[in-house]
């Protein structure tokens, strides 16, 4: 993988007095020191991050955290007051304008929160406003426009207006428009914050469906921590215009790297990022082939266990056995287990939380954890699953 966006220290003021407000901030004064005394605004501080080919990075942050003067520095349509902005290698902070359109046009695209479509222009016309706008020739852009309208899935719909699509429709022309100029990166603002819950799960899903095949590398801001965790392969955690923390969905979740980002972890759906192996435990006991149903019982027991796992001398799981059974064995003075064995559930460590939750669910109890042959390496149940999602682990 190359490096294909590389921001690198960048600081923006919004004000007339820039030079000063970074002496400020130099000195130690604070983001709102400096708006209270000389009234400017530090939008971004000391901001540096690399983006890979193909990745989906996503800064997130609440109202103010910077967001989208940061997504905007990377197309150039915000120039940083100082620090670097690079695009494949070329720093896009320095350059004029005449080489600003050819990489807007080339490299980047943008879709918005508000759709921002053209009410008096058809779907297609939308679509192909993009190409329209680089001076493609009208054969050409409406026959990429209908290939990008094809992909996010409105193909009958090219002839329509925007009042007559809902806002996932119209949500999707946006998203048409900017895959038509077929870019490197596609620069997404709040793209679905407008939409209801249920058709915004739904384009997350398909903005990952399409990501699979078209691999561009996407920055999407958000304030949503859940969506960034479902849809980015590193995020971004802003609070007033600096970075708090970069890392993939585990890293945030597992390991905050302060107060401020543990307590946007707290909230969020664990299950979409940890997988069977952050939640399990050691089995407290395990019984070994060849020893009794009176063991068995006495193991259980004593750990307050109503089943328990059986291996054998490689530590290869061969079963499992209940208390109850255990106990009638023992009743009927039978030490050999092996007739009341039973198969237990197992899960891969790979395995996502949602399939051991189902697991767990229709077992009603424990489920062993196996290594690819079979070695027995942990166990889940309904408590680790319900300590994840409350948080309390
Ligand atoms: N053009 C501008 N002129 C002056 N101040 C600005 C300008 N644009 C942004 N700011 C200020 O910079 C800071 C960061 O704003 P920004 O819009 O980047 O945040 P955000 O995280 O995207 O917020 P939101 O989620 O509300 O869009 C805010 O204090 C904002 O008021």
């Amino acid at each position: 993988m190359s490096v294909k966006i590389e921001v690198k220290d960048v600081v923006k003021i919004f004000g007339d007095k820039p030079e000063l407000a970074i002496k400020m901030l130099k000195e130690g004064h604070s983001k709102k020191e400096i708006l209270k005394e000389i009234d400017q605004t530090v939008a971004l501080q000391d901001i540096s991050f690399e983006v890979e080919e193909g990745e989906i990075f996503i800064l997130m942050g609440l109202s103010g955290s910077g967001k989208s003067t940061l997504i905007r520095c990377i197309n150039s349509l915000v120039k940083p007051t100082s620090g670097s902005v690079s695009i494949d290698g070329k720093r896009i902070d320095v350059m004029d304008r005449k080489q600003l359109r050819e990489i807007r046009g080339k490299k980047t695209a943008m879709v918005f929160q508000h759709f921002a479509l053209y009410p008096n222009r058809t779907v297609l016309d939308n679509a192909a406003f993009g190409l329209e706008l680089r001076g493609t020739p009208e054969d050409e852009r409406y026959k990429k426009a209908e290939e990008a309208l094809e992909r996010v899935g409105l193909a009958g719909w090219k002839d329509r207006f925007p009042t007559e699509l809902s806002g996932g429709m119209k949500q999707r022309v946006g998203l048409a428009r900017a895959l038509a100029v077929d870019p490197e990166i596609l620069l997404m603002d709040e793209p679905f914050s407008a939409l209801d819950p249920l058709i915004r799960n739904e384009m997350q899903e398909e903005l990952l469906a399409l990501q699979r095949e078209m691999k561009k590398t996407i920055i999407f801001v958000t304030h949503d921590l859940d969506e960034g965790l479902r849809l980015g392969d590193r995020i971004a955690i802003m609070r007033d215009g600096r970075i708090e923390q970069i890392g993939d969905g585990r890293d945030i979740v597992t390991q905050p790297a302060n107060e401020y980002v543990e307590h946007f972890v707290e909230k969020v759906n664990r299950t979409s990022v940890l997988s069977v192996e952050d939640v399990m435990i050691t089995p407290r006991d395990v019984l070994r082939e060849g020893e009794s149903s009176w063991t068995a019982v006495k193991k259980m027991q004593r750990n307050d266990m109503n089943y328990i796992f059986v291996i054998n001398k490689n530590n290869k799981l061969i079963g499992m056995l209940m208390l109850e059974d255990a106990m009638e064995l023992v009743d009927e003075n039978e030490k050999n287990i092996k007739k009341a064995l039973k198969k237990p559930e197992i899960l891969e460590p790979s395995a996502s939380l949602e399939e051991a939750s189902s697991k767990i669910l229709s077992t009603g109890i424990g489920v062993a954890v196996v290594d690819e042959e079979r070695h027995l390496i942990g166990e889940v149940s309904w408590k680790e699953i319900m300590e994840i999602m409350g948080g309390s682990r």
